[in-house]
């Protein structure tokens, strides 16, 4: 199922939480929303997922135009819409296999289907055997585990995840966003994932699209955002995920020779990123090279290496040496002095 947002808005008094928003999200795919906290994600979700109308614009799930459904239909169409949350909304007062029968129960499916279709959810999110246990003896992956087979009962054609690992520690984050890329592959889902995790966009997205105050301000496939981030506020999630700030220099990604960051950040990707590109134009301009921090990424399955350097000879050679940076597939940005 693809997704096409029209120019949608949304305002609440004078504030524009969407202010004109126009996406595609391909069918199949795993497509990230990320944004700072206000940016307008959970509104955007609400208008997307149909729980609330926007105020201007259009949303289509492949041919259909589905943002003014009357009443019954827009009860229909969003039956096949998966949504798990961060906090997990299940319901404490059943057990895990209650819970993930409760959409079929509302919709009046027999109960021996409800059983079989139950077992077949429990083991497809590694829960088999767990299905009498209260939610309250479950821990926060098992809990996410449960959601997501609830989510799924009524056989979704979209999947929203609404910061759906930020309760969780990393280790369990892995699990939950491995489960789901499996998912999605099985069912062929559309799953959208709202994060202001940028390890979550790294580890699980084909697509992102970027939010800051409303509006989309970067979109495209996560490897070129990644090697080659546009706006300011990509930059600085990147910044925070490779913990090129001072206040994190025993990040995992990054090795950090000094405690300086360095004039210049490069970014080298895949086929770049075992090449002695740094010798080579040292040699050939004169320059030298002072590497600051640096380190290597994977996003999905392509290596994006990360450089923070000083760059000393004179300001003609400097030019040079970015050019010929540039000139072999290195993103170079320069550090601004404030
Ligand atoms: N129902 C509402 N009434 C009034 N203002 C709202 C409402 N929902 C959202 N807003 C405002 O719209 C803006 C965008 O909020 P939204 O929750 O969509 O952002 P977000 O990116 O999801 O943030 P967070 O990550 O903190 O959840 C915020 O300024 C918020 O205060």
């Amino acid at each position: 199922m693809q997704i096409m947002l029209n120019n949608l808005k949304r305002t609440y008094g004078t504030l524009h939480a969407v202010n004109g928003i126009s996406l595609f999200i391909p069918s199949n795919t795993i497509y990230g929303i990320i944004g700072k906290s206000g940016a307008g994600k959970s509104t955007l979700v609400r208008l997307i997922s149909l729980l609330e109308r926007p105020d201007e614009g259009e949303v289509h799930f492949d041919d259909t135009r589905v943002d003014n459904l009357e009443k019954d239909s827009l009860i229909q169409r969003r039956r096949r819409i998966g949504m798990i949350f961060q906090n997990f909304n299940l319901f404490s007062s059943r057990n895990a296999e209650q819970n993930i029968a409760y959409p079929l129960e509302i919709t009046g499916v027999p109960k021996q289907q409800i059983t079989e279709r139950v077992d077949t959810l429990l083991s497809l999110v590694g829960l088999e055997g767990r299905g009498k246990a209260p939610i309250s003896t479950l821990s926060g992956g098992q809990k996410q585990r449960v959601a997501i087979a609830r989510a799924l009962a009524t056989d979704p054609d979209i999947l929203f995840c609404d910061e759906a690992t930020s309760a969780l520690d990393p280790q369990t984050t892995h699990a939950i966003l491995a489960l789901l890329k499996e998912i999605q592959r099985k069912m062929s889902l559309t799953v959208v994932m709202i994060t202001h995790q940028m390890e979550v966009v790294r580890d699980a997205c084909d697509q992102v699209a970027v939010l800051d105050d409303g509006v989309v301000v970067e979109q495209g496939l996560v490897t070129d955002i990644f090697a080659n981030p546009s706006s300011e506020v990509t930059k600085e999630f990147l910044t925070h995920l490779v913990g090129l700030d001072e206040s994190s220099l025993s990040d995992d990604h990054m090795v950090h020779w000094s405690k300086k960051k360095g004039a210049y950040t490069l970014r080298f990707r895949g086929g770049t990123t075992d090449q002695p590109i740094l010798s080579k134009i040292s040699r050939q301009i004169g320059v030298d090279f002072n590497i600051r921090a640096g380190g290597v990424q994977k996003v999905s399955d392509v290596e994006i290496g990360t450089m923070l350097v000083d760059i000393s000879g004179s300001d003609e050679e400097k030019k040079r040496a970015i050019e010929a940076l540039k000139q072999m597939g290195v993103v170079v940005e320069e550090e601004v002095a404030e």
